[in-house]
């Protein structure tokens, strides 16, 4: 018979199998969903909570449907096989169909939008909150407490209210709530995101920004000081409601700048990578809007600690992600493209050496509305419930 002990190294489907004693239904789930980046566990295993609780799947909610990082929750979620849609919201299209409001997903069966006065909350375990920040917090203090929540929006990224409330120019008025939300940056707060109720999702600039830095700075491979990001950002980064900046005749045909010194995740990515380094952090960060529907790049550039070489933060990244299933580092010297991760939950990086000895470039790509949103949201999610956390996040990029 398998013990906890032999679970902690890696669940097989064999172990798990000769695994029928005593051993505790939640400890193992949660040991085997560990696990799980390496292998998959028994559907057995995870129906059987389900089956305990009389209906087939986890029924789930989303808030602010009508949005694009909605509307990615609502296709990853078609091949899930263990959450069932059973309410959706909107605003202005409260009424309609999702079909008349996406297309693309008429084919669907779900239920029509609701605005979010008329939402039953009694009949769903959990909700995705794809919701606008401001109206997010408003809208979450008044859910049941008994619901699991992941939230898209900046609302409860900020562990200090008061630099929510500086950088977000309005009061912040769930800050209980804030003190229970845990940041998602799921594969580096695993542990934390099982046990939690409340996800503050990452934004995505700063999920494609912490994923290769943190790892660096814990183990002190990199200095602190004179991090440089420049960014790049599709336009659906910006949301579905319409804006003059974002027309078509705005943003074709060329790129800019904006948010210069004064972005938004400029709070979220220091506040990460100075628990990293356990010291105050400041980095010099400028996103830029390109011609493009989906995807994002960060370049950064770092000065590295004495004596170490770019092939030491290559093999570090290498080692740090070599089990997970959607951060990848790439070959050396291969360029990591936002074309390689259109519509998948994946992270591309690498490290290039910089022309300036002791300086290295690192570039990371993901798609900004999978990874950088509803990609690692259901990811969260997954975890929360005790599902493998790949469970219907496999598909493949879209290419060309
Ligand atoms: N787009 C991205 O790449 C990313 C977005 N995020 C964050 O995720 C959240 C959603 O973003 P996104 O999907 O792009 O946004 P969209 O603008 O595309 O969608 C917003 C959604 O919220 C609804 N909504 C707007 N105002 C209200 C309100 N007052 N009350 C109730 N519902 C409302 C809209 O309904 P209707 O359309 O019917 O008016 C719509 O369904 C935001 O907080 C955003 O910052 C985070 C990471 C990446
Ligand atoms: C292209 C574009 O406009 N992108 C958005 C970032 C999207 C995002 O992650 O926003 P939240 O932090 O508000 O969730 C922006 O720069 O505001």
């Amino acid at each position: 018979m398998c013990s906890l002990s032999s679970f902690n190294s890696i669940c097989t489907r064999s172990c798990f199998f000769g695994c029928q004693d005593e051993m505790k239904y939640s400890k193992a789930r949660k040991l085997c969903v560990r696990a799980s980046v390496v292998t998959s566990i028994p559907q057995s295993l995870r129906t059987e909570e389900i089956q305990a609780r009389k209906f087939e799947k986890f029924r789930v909610g989303v808030l602010g449907a009508s949005g694009y990082t909605g509307s990615e929750i609502i296709r990853l979620l078609a091949n899930h096989p263990n959450f069932q849609i059973t309410m959706m919201t909107a605003d202005r299209k409260a009424g309609q169909s999702i079909g008349s409001v996406f297309p693309h997903l008429v084919k669907q069966d779900l239920p029509d939008l609701v605005a979010v006065k008329d939402a039953d909350f009694s009949d769903v375990d959990a909700v995705f909150c794809c919701l606008p920040h401001g109206t997010t917090q408003e809208i979450i203090k008044g859910l049941p407490s008994s619901l699991k929540i992941v939230d898209l929006s900046a609302d409860f990224r900020l562990q200090d209210v008061g630099e929510y409330e500086e950088w977000y120019g309005q009061p912040h008025v769930a800050q209980e709530l804030q003190k229970e939300a845990v940041y998602g940056l799921t594969e580096l707060s695993r542990s934390e995101i099982e046990n939690a109720r409340l996800i503050a999702n990452p934004g995505c600039y700063p999920t494609s920004i912490q994923l290769p830095l943190v790892p660096l700075i814990k183990a002190n491979l990199i200095e602190v000081k004179n991090i440089i990001i420049d960014s790049k950002s599709g336009v659906s980064g910006a949301g579905r409601g319409a804006k003059e900046a974002n027309l078509y005749t705005e943003i074709a045909e060329g790129i800019h700048s904006y948010g210069v010194t004064r972005h938004r995740h400029v709070p979220e990515i220091e506040q990460g990578l100075s628990e990293a380094a356990k010291s105050k952090v400041t980095v010099s960060f400028t996103p830029h809007l390109m011609p493009m529907s989906r995807g994002m790049q960060s370049t950064i550039y770092v000065e590295m600690a004495h004596g170490v070489s770019t092939d030491d933060l290559y093999q570090h990244l290498s080692n740090f992600y070599e089990k997970e299933e959607f951060v990848i580092m790439l070959k050396k010297n291969e360029v990591p493209h936002t074309r390689h991760v259109r519509g998948s939950n994946y992270c591309l990086m690498n490290v290039f050496p910089d022309r300036i000895p002791g300086r290295a470039i690192i570039i990371s790509v993901i798609d900004n509305l999978v990874k950088g949103a509803s990609g690692q949201a259901l990811q969260n999610l997954n975890l929360m419930m005790g599902i493998p956390e790949n469970t219907g996040l496999l598909t493949v990029p879209l290419f060309p």
